[in-house]
């Protein structure tokens, strides 16, 4: 009996792969290499090299493999280029759903673990944000998992097929080994862009708007560690393995930070000047995103191990210091 990990080749899909392999499953990575790298997947998973749009090849991996559950990470994540392309984000994440859950409904595979993101949220009405706030993204990578979830839901409706969707909140950090970390080609998140400013690998780095409605001006993000997203997920598949409903959880920390406060906490880290300007602002941009996650706490006993920001870049900084060029195989 195996997991499929759609998306296993990319950042937080291969700490999930490494930790479900290390917790002792067997494990199947369905991965297009579109933005992962091979040098990412744990060698103890098996790899199919191919598009979840790919009904073929979805029917390969099944035929082949006994999968029980579906953990996706397959998808686009980059709100600005989904503001640039919106059509290649309902192409790969909402269309590659319809292939994944047809494909399940018919190799009768019950369970999916999704990720989905606090973008589904848009413009938020009220702080720290609860799992029945409205969904009303202002993107369209928003837009796409926010379709991802209700196709998940009548697929349960109507196939019996238990989901949980994970909305993430901000993800960072590095596998505490070293091992694995983020490396994506170009990179357009805030943490790793600091890193690449404290190598020197970028001059300076771009904070984008300090006009935002928030204490200093920044915007404010929620900042998880990546381990601590991979813990949730695991617990998640276990929460439909016992027979519960399908449910969806905020991933978070409950605690905001600026982006002014995240550069100054990454300068302290890596003792570095880490040189920084204020830039425009950047399109799709909410102001402040905080999670209320006493629900993955209470429901699926989800226990962060990082607490601390300043933790989190320090994994980052381990994996980025000791990892100059990422996965050096970009194809
Ligand atoms: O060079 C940079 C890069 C980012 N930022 C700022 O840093 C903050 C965080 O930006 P990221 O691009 O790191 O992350 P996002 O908040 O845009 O998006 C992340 O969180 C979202 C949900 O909040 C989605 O899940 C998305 O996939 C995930 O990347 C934003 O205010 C952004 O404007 C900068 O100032 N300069």
């Amino acid at each position: 009996m195996s997991i499929l990990v759609a998306g296993g080749a990319g950042y937080i899909g291969s700490h999930m792969v490494k930790q479900l392999v290390e917790s002792g499953e067997e494990v199947v990575v369905a991965d297009n290499l579109s933005t992962g790298h091979k040098k990412a997947i744990n060698p103890k998973a098996k790899f199919y090299y191919g598009d979840i749009r790919d009904r073929a090849f979805l029917d390969r991996i099944f035929v082949n493999e006994d999968i029980t559950a579906v953990v996706h990470f397959a998808a686009f994540s980059i709100v600005p280029e989904s503001m640039q392309e919106p059509l290649k984000y309902f192409d790969n994440n909402t269309g590659g759903m319809i292939t994944l859950l047809e494909a399940m409904r018919d190799f009768k595979v019950k369970y999916i673990v999704f990720s989905s993101t606090a973008a589904t949220y848009g413009i938020p009405e009220t702080m720290p944000i609860k799992e029945t706030d409205p969904q009303q993204p202002i993107n369209p990578y928003g837009l796409s998992k926010l379709m991802m979830e209700k196709m998940m839901a009548w697929a349960d409706e109507a196939y019996g097929i238990k989901f949980v969707a994970l909305r993430y909140f901000n993800v960072a950090g590095a596998a505490a080994d070293g091992t694995i970390g983020e490396d994506h080609g170009p990179e357009t998140h805030l943490v790793p862009i600091i890193m690449q400013v404290a190598q020197g690998k970028r001059a300076e780095l771009s904070i984008f708007g300090d006009d935002y409605n928030t204490p200093d001006g920044t915007n404010v993000r929620d900042y998880v560690h990546v381990m601590d997203l991979a813990d949730a997920h695991i617990l998640a598949l276990k929460y439909l393995e016992a027979g519960n409903p399908s449910n969806a959880f905020n991933l978070g920390s409950s605690t905001g930070f600026s982006n002014k406060e995240m550069l100054e906490a990454a300068r302290e880290v890596t003792g570095k000047e880490i040189p920084a300007k204020i830039a425009p602002r950047r399109p799709g941009d909410p102001d402040s995103l905080v999670a209320a996650s006493d629900k993955a706490r209470e429901v699926l006993n989800w226990q962060p191990k990082y607490d601390d920001v300043h933790d989190i870049i320090a994994t980052a900084w381990q994996w980025h210091s000791t990892h100059p060029k990422g996965y050096d195989d970009r194809n």
